[in-house]
Formats: C-alpha cells, structure tokens, sequence
C-alpha cells in the first residue's frame, strides 16, 4: 500500500523533524508506498519460455496502428490449476495525457494489462514517453488525462488523488529520486510507514519498534546501518539512491512497483545487489512495472513481458528476445520485427 507526502503541506507529527522542501523535485511531493501489513508469499517466476509458450494469441491493441501488437494477457497464462489464478491489478485502456502546463501531448493511447505475480518491462528510445506514462500513472501534477482509463484493482485510477494511488498499492521509484535535506532516511521511512499504519488503525511504530522492523531490510539491499541517519539522499552516490529506493520499497511494500531506470547509475555489484532485493520483494500477489534501456537488468529481474513505447504508444510487447534483437541491432531492428 502505498502514500504520497506533500511536504510542503503535510508537515510530519511530532516527535519527527520538520520537513524541509525537497530538493531537486518538480512537483513537492514524493510518492512512495507503505507495507500491506499481510505477510509476503515468496514465489520463483515460472520460466519464460514456460509463459511464453502459454501465451494468448497476439492481437491488435490500437487499431491505428496496423503494425502495434500486444499480447492479451491472461490471468491463466501458466497457470498451474492447482492454485486460484492471478488476478488483474492493472489495465490501461486508451491512455492519453499532455503535459499540463504545454498541453503538449506526450502519452497518445497507451494500452497495457498487468496480473499479479507478473514483470512488466517498458523500453524505448529517449523521450518515447516512458517516465512521462509512469509518472500519469501515480498522478503526478506536472500531467492531464485527456482520454482513456486506469482501472487499479477494480478502481478508477483516475479518480484518486495522489496520496489515495499510493494508499491503494502504487509506489513508484523516480529516475531521480530526490533529496530531503535536514531528514534522516529512518524519520522519513518511520513516519510514512506509522502513515500507513494509522490509516489502517493500527498503532504506530516507536523509533525502536521501527529500528528492528527496518534493520533486516538494510541486509537485503546490502546498505550500512548509517545511512539510517543520514538525511534523504543528500551526498548519496546516484547508486546509493537507487539503493535507497528499494529500501524504501521494502519498508514500505506494494502490490505495484514501478521502477524508472532503477539500474541506471548502478556499477555490477551494486546492480545484482538491487535485481536480488526487487526479487526477494516479489510475490504471487504483487507486480513490478519497470523502465529500463538495458538488458543486463532484465537477465536479473526476469520480465514476463517486455513492452516497447514509441511516441507516446506501447507498439510492441514481447518476451526476452525483444530486448536481445534491440542489444544487437537497436531500434530500427525492432520497429521493422
Ligand atoms: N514536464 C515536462 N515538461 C516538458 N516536457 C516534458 C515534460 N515531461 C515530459 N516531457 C517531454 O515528453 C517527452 C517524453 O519524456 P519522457 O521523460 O516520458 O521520456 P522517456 O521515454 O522516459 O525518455 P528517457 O529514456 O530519456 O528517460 C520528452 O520529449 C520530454 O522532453
């Protein structure tokens, strides 16, 4: 589950530090997601040549575009029939929206369907729309829907505010994840998770409870206990960021995660080190959206279906191959498949 903070309207209930503007952020706020509170199921993807053997047959998903091809995915695509089949958490009809101050078009009828348990990953040339269709997705400020539609388990995105997408189990991790000065990561964390809590009546975590909640989780993106002290992102490396975000996701949880170029930035290790922890934060019941231009984190984090956006449309989904073509040949390889 997932909360938006805006910090500059939201301040912070005592005993926790006064919160500062943020710094290198566009629209004031940073969305991030709090835990479920359910125990997480643990699950190994099923192989992709298993999925992909099983898929539905491809059909057209804009009709303006003979040559735009999506798989329709469904919830019985490699299902075992011994287990309930995955539910769909996210589907998106038709989506177009322009930057709000321009009103320039950016997304121009984007379509995508994602199951629990699946992968999704989004590639595509600079500027094809990428963040711009991820930001839509969390409702970032600086863009309008002019058309089409969200339905996030069973609700209408687009009727949320922010906070209310974030509350409903969207967390999104930004391409730049910004910095909070005079915030320590562990007030920041400890408050938007007690956020949570209290919107589900539970008693919030005192900074000790929450110092054991958290510890473990540093192990698992591999990050030294000090950087709990020190505040948001400032002076951290752009890889300690990136590492930072996926603490924050496994502090707070999601049923949608949304990775924007999480392993831009990342030297090898650190780039295992992130791919194992999203994994270990995967489960039957949640999903990863994630952008990325390489495929050295799809051979980590293993996409169910990889998607390629051009000009504002998801014109091609596919499986791994789809990322092998483009690592050789690039993207006029891909736009004449
Ligand atoms: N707030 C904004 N103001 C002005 N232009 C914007 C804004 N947001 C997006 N754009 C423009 O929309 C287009 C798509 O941008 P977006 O960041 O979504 O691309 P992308 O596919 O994520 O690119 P990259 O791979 O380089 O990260 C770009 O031309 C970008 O300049």
């Amino acid at each position: 589950m997932a909360l938006l903070l805006h910090f500059s309207c939201s301040p912070p209930s005592p005993p926790l530090s006064p919160l500062p503007s943020l710094r290198n952020s566009p629209s004031n706020s940073l969305l991030f997601t709090v835990p479920a509170l359910r125990p997480h199921r643990f699950r190994s993807f099923p192989s992709l040549s298993a999925q992909t053997q099983n898929r539905h047959s491809l059909t057209a998903t804009n009709a303006s575009l003979s040559a735009v091809e999506s798989p329709v995915t469904s919830p019985l695509d490699g299902h075992d029939g011994e287990s309930p089949p995955p539910k769909l958490l996210l589907q998106v009809k038709d989506l177009r929206a322009v930057i709000a101050e321009s009103k320039q078009e950016i997304l121009k009828g984007v379509n995508l369907v994602v199951y629990e348990g699946e992968v999704h990953a989004i590639m595509g040339k600079n500027g094809s729309g990428k963040s711009t269709f991820s930001k839509v997705l969390v409702g970032h400020p600086d863009y309008e829907v002019t058309g089409g539609s969200i339905i996030f388990k069973g609700e209408n995105l687009l009727d949320m505010e922010p906070e209310e997408r974030s509350l409903a189990g969207l967390f999104m991790s930004f391409q730049s994840p910004v910095e909070i000065p005079g915030v320590s990561n562990i007030d920041f964390l400890n408050m938007a998770y007690n956020a949570r809590r209290r919107k589900l009546g539970l008693p919030e975590l005192g900074p000790i409870e929450f110092y054991g909640y958290i510890s473990p989780k540093l192990d698992l993106v591999n990050m030294k206990i000090e950087f709990l002290n020190r505040n948001v992102n400032e002076g951290f490396s752009g890889g300690e960021r990136k590492r930072n975000e996926i603490l924050q996701l496994a502090v707070l949880g999601a049923d949608l995660a949304i990775l924007d170029e999480i392993d831009s930035g990342l030297d090898v290790d650190a780039l295992e080190d992130v791919a194992k922890a999203v994994n270990g934060l995967l489960t039957q019941k949640n999903s990863v959206l994630m952008i990325t231009h390489y495929i050295r984190l799809l051979k980590s984090i293993k996409p169910t279906y990889i998607h390629i956006m051009e000009d504002g449309r998801i014109v091609k989904t596919g499986d791994i191959t789809i990322a092998k073509i483009l690592e050789k040949d690039g993207y006029k390889a891909i736009s004449a498949a």
